[in-house]
């Protein structure tokens, strides 16, 4: 395995504001973390840092060699990074179709795979994004994140506020993308057991620096680091936790 990305003693907030005081770990190529933490502990604001709408301080970002610290936004997802963001952003006046095909790169996500890998969003490639369920609106982010074949896409609580038979069926996508195909991916969530159960390695995030790195499993199976820091209660097989 080669590495993806290192980020090393990052510093990044909103204007004026740190809210990553130096925030430092690494992913290899086709590896999955979890990103962890309370809320307000900087989760988001890390995935925005690596995307580029943060205000950049200090520290690297070097993703595929290349330190990507300072590249605008816009030419980030031609780097090779794909995002879902916690608002999903979808466009509410365009088709499901117009939505997935208006970003796509070429690459080997195409609109029948992932049409098959959605086939909600096929019955409704016609229908309006303001037309869609919050669940549909979810798949069509992350489909539409897909399309632009990145080399790691970048999930933001993508399971938050849904119906639990949709995120089932996200759950099942996110283990075929990640865990079977090996696409990297770096991925925020509450459910701490439910997504440590898909990625390969965790990090903790506490008051904007890492606390904790380790692999998933090893994580899943520290209740004391779990009910401490995520405040996960006990137990290995509490669904939902
Ligand atoms: N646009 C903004 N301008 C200024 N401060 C912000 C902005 N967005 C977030 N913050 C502050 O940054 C800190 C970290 O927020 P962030 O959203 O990154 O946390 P989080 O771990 O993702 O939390 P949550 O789980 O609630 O989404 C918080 O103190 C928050 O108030």
């Amino acid at each position: 395995m080669s590495e993806l990305l290192r980020v090393e003693e990052l510093v990044a907030g909103y204007g004026p504001a740190v809210v990553l005081t130096g925030v430092s770990f690494k992913l290899e190529e086709g590896e999955s973390l979890a990103l962890l933490g309370r809320n307000g502990t900087g989760k988001t604001t890390l995935i925005n840092s690596l995307v580029g709408v943060t205000t950049y301080k200090s520290g690297r970002i070097v993703f595929d060699g290349k330190d990507i610290a300072r590249t605008p936004v816009e030419s980030r997802a031609a780097l090779g990074l794909g995002w879902v963001p916690q608002e999903r952003n979808i466009f509410r006046s365009l088709s499901v179709e117009e939505n997935l095909t208006a970003t796509a790169r070429p690459g080997t996500w195409t609109l029948e795979r992932v049409y098959e890998l959605f086939p909600r969003l096929a019955e409704r490639k016609t229908n309006m994004g303001n037309q869609l369920s919050g669940g549909e609106q979810q798949m069509l982010a992350v489909a539409r994140a897909l399309m632009l074949n990145p080399r790691l896409l970048l999930l933001d609580e993508p399971l938050e506020g849904l119906a639990p038979i949709i995120v089932d069926e996200l759950m099942g996508v996110l283990h075929r993308v990640v865990s079977e195909e090996g696409l990297s991916a770096i991925i925020v969530e509450q459910k701490a057991r439910k997504i440590l159960n898909e990625t390969d390695k965790a990090i903790i995030l506490d008051r904007g620096s890492v606390i904790h790195e380790s692999a998933s499993r090893d994580l899943l199976a520290d209740d004391a680091m779990l009910s401490s820091h995520l405040g996960v209660a006990q137990g290995a097989a509490r669904p939902g936790a």
